[in-house]
């Protein structure tokens, strides 16, 4: 499947980096304060704390795209004000020359193509805060630890592929979806972006590996589908509801 077929297809279901803007008032359950309580409902009715930072990382085809929309659908069904977003954006003109890098059809130096995917966080950083604080969770397919992760598998120095994730918003909960590159590399569309080979993904995957910090669940993403989005429910119903009262901090590194 060529890179372009894939993007258009994942386009159809996630849109990239930018905000999806949530059925609002579609869907709607009854209000009944349960897991949510106080957290702000879709339909603006009662007041709550803060939004949640949720964010989704793993190899390529690990399933987080799958998840996030699942996820998405999940708590705007239970009338939690939600946006699924995704990194790097390809819509803004940063992410427009990361998708053209990504598509393997300009080529730029390592450190650069770093530089502008922390860019595009950056591009991102004062509207995220205003949903978060505005009582909306923000669903986060990769962040930081993406731009880390695949940046220092090239061999850059790991201390200075953080330097330009610092100030950036810290998640509230990073749920890595664990999946072996040869599995991950038999999933439908691999190979068409020029990150998606094994040795490579090995690599990112060690890396992943040395982030990890207490606000990270890994969750088994060979397991299937339905199973893996049950254990994604429990951690994240139990992420805004803890985090409502908790200041937003900024990435430590
Ligand atoms: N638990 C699973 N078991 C089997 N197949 C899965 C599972 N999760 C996702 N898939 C399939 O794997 C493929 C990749 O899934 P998805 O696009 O969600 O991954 P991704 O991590 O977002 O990929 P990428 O990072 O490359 O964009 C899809 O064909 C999807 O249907
Ligand atoms: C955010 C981010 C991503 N990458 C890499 C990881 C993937 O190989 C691609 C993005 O692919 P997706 O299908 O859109 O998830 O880019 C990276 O190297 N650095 C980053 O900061």
């Amino acid at each position: 499947m060529t890179a372009l077929v894939r993007l258009a297809g994942r386009a159809a279901s996630w849109s990239r980096g930018a905000s999806i803007a949530p059925p609002r008032g579609l869907g709607l359950l009854p209000q009944r304060r349960t897991a949510f309580q106080g957290a702000r409902m879709a339909n603006g009715g009662g007041k709550g704390g803060r939004g949640a930072l949720i964010v989704l990382e793993g190899l390529d085809r690990s399933g987080k795209s799958s998840q996030c929309a699942r996820l998405l659908s999940f708590l705007q069904g239970k009338g939690c004000a939600t946006e699924g977003w995704r990194f790097p954006d390809r819509d803004t003109s940063v992410g427009k020359m990361i998708s053209t890098y990504l598509a393997n059809e300009s080529q730029l130096d390592d450190r650069t193509i770093h530089l502008l995917f922390s860019a595009n966080r950056w591009e991102k950083r004062s509207l995220m805060e205003s949903k978060l604080l505005g009582g909306t969770t923000l669903v986060v397919d990769r962040y930081s630890y993406s731009g880390v992760a695949f940046s220092a598998a090239k061999g850059l120095d790991i201390g200075w592929c953080k330097a330009p994730e610092v100030g950036l918003l810290a998640p509230d909960l990073v749920i890595y979806l664990d999946v072996q590159p040869e599995k991950a590399a038999e999933r439908g569309g691999y190979g068409g972006e020029r990150y998606e080979r094994v040795e490579f993904q090995k690599r990112v995957a060690e890396h992943y590996h040395s982030l990890r910090d207490s606000t990270w669940k890994v969750i088994d993403g060979s397991l299937p589908m339905e199973t893996v989005e049950e254990q994604l429910r429990e951690l994240a119903m139990n992420c805004i509801s803890e985090c409502q009262d908790k200041q937003l901090t900024n990435l430590p590194w």
